[in-house]
């Protein structure tokens, strides 16, 4: 009733916010950090229909060097059909559709709903995430002196346990159920994972003509360096978890 007043009456919204005020500011007497809007998908009711768990970001750009791989940039928002080894299939969500195979260590999931961490502005306290379909609230832990901790003043608890299993069981008010908590935080780093010494990374490399092609992928003349001739095997993607 509220959200439909709200949303069709809107000439009486002053109205209405002096007769119910909005719940976020409600909130923030809780010490409500703030919200961020994960947007997954262009099509949001398609979103419902995608299991959390294949929900992907990009942490960095991959260029495809294969018709059976998928190029991605940082940031992008995947679906993942499968994993294969150190490889996973994945299908982009926004822009042009398309699928491939992008490096495992280039993807992070964004299947997370409840977490506790120490918010990066305020070393040394917590905050209570909570995912809630694409929206993400943030509560500030608050620690007393005696060492107690709570999110409403007058509500302390002796440990992090207690606070949980009080707002799992009332969660309504922090107006998000908590279901299940997230996987360990997948933090994004700054660089790239580690390569072997004998690795050399994709751009050296270019390609110039397919030599000859065996079971496992296709042979092809290329330079390194624009300099040194080399010949450049590309395994195929359904077998690379094995190499
Ligand atoms: N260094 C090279 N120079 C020129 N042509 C090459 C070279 N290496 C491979 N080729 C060509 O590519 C084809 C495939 O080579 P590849 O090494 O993939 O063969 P394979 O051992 O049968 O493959 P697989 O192990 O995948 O079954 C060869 O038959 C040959 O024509």
């Amino acid at each position: 009733m509220e959200q439909f007043v709200r949303k069709r009456l809107t000439f009486l919204t002053s109205f209405w916010n002096k007769l119910r005020p909005r719940s976020v500011p409600e909130s923030c007497s809780l010490g409500y950090l703030g919200s961020d809007s994960v947007s997954l998908h262009s099509e949001p009711n398609s979103i419902s229909f995608i299991p959390k768990s294949s929900l992907f970001i990009a942490l960095y750009a991959f260029t495809a060097r294969s018709e059976e791989e998928l190029s991605v940039s940082a940031g992008d928002k995947l679906r993942v059909l499968r994993e294969e080894g150190e490889y996973v299939l994945a299908r982009r969500l926004l822009g042009e559709p398309a699928m491939g195979y992008v490096p495992a260590a280039y993807v992070a999931n964004l299947s997370q709903g409840t977490s506790t961490h120490r918010p990066e502005s305020s070393k040394g306290e917590y905050s209570l995430s909570v995912r809630n379909h694409t929206k993400v609230s943030h509560f500030r832990i608050c620690k007393s002196p005696g060492g107690s901790l709570y999110i409403q003043k007058g509500h302390p608890f002796p440990d992090m346990e207690e606070l949980l299993a009080f707002y799992t069981k009332h969660w309504k008010v922090i107006q998000s159920p908590l279901l299940q908590p997230c996987s360990p935080a997948v933090r994004t780093p700054t660089t790239p994972p580690e390569r072997d010494g004998w690795e050399r990374p994709r751009w050296e490399f270019t390609l110039r003509r397919k030599l000859g092609e065996g079971y496992f992928g296709e042979v092809w003349e290329g330079l390194w360096r624009n300099t040194v001739p080399v010949a450049i095997k590309i395994i195929k993607g359904r077998y690379r978890s094995r190499c």
